[in-house]
């Protein structure tokens, strides 16, 4: 499977409608704190747009909503997996993104046969407070190494100035939050995403 290079996570419907159809590829719907139907109702949103624009919706932790509502991809931390039902995920034909943070969450993640290893916090992130401390590049080339061909994602810090040293170290993609959502202007900035991944599409 081939993930595109830019992965932007935002977290409503709203952002996917104002950025999607600007020709992302590759977007995850992550919402905290808010009621299952709630959530419910951004899914089918977010699903109808993805649809129309040809772009792979992952949807972050709410996997049961995800399979009711149609959805194909999931993206799960290592507390989301220990809860989830991979069989259900699986049976249902959803593709699986697994958060890693160390070694031992890495076999974990390798042990459930995911869709993509997510690697992070790459560098110092505002978006939540992580208990790891920044990763590093030489760690997506330990990870490239540990993983084989399962694709790699990168994510935390990530701007337009670090794709460079994260694609030459391995990854396979970059997922991106605040360097877009919090710019003054975020369709420039997601234009530029895409304009600058392209060698890497
Ligand atoms: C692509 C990607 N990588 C990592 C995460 C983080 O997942 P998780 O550890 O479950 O934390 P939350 O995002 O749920 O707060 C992610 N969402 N996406
Ligand atoms: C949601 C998330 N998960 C991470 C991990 O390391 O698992 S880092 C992160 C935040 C990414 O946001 P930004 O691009 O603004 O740094
Ligand atoms: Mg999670």
């Amino acid at each position: 499977m081939k993930l595109d290079p830019f992965y932007l996570i935002v977290d409503s419907a709203a952002w996917i409608e104002r950025l999607v159809p600007l020709g992302v590829k590759l977007v995850q719907l992550r919402i905290k704190n808010r009621s299952d139907e709630e959530i419910r109702s951004e899914i089918r949103i977010a699903k109808a747009i993805c649809a129309a624009y040809h772009c792979q919706l992952i949807v972050n932790d709410y996997w049961l909503l995800a399979i009711e509502e149609g959805c194909d991809f999931v993206h799960l931390g290592q507390e989301d997996l220990a809860a989830a039902d991979l069989a259900a995920i699986r049976t249902a034909g959803l593709k699986l993104g697994v958060s890693t943070h160390d070694e031992t969450e890495l076999q974990t993640a390798l042990a459930a046969e995911p869709d993509y290893v997510a690697l992070g916090p790459i560098y110092p992130t505002i978006l939540k407070k992580m208990k790891w401390a920044p990763q590093g590049l030489a760690r997506i080339s330990a990870w490239r190494e540990r993983g084989g061909k399962m694709p790699l994602v990168a994510i935390g810090g990530l701007n337009i100035e670090r794709l460079e040293g994260v694609f030459a170290h391995g990854a396979n993609s970059a997922a991106v939050v605040t360097d877009i959502t919090l710019n003054v202007d975020p369709e420039a900035r997601t234009r530029e995403w895409i304009g600058k991944t392209r060698a890497w599409r």
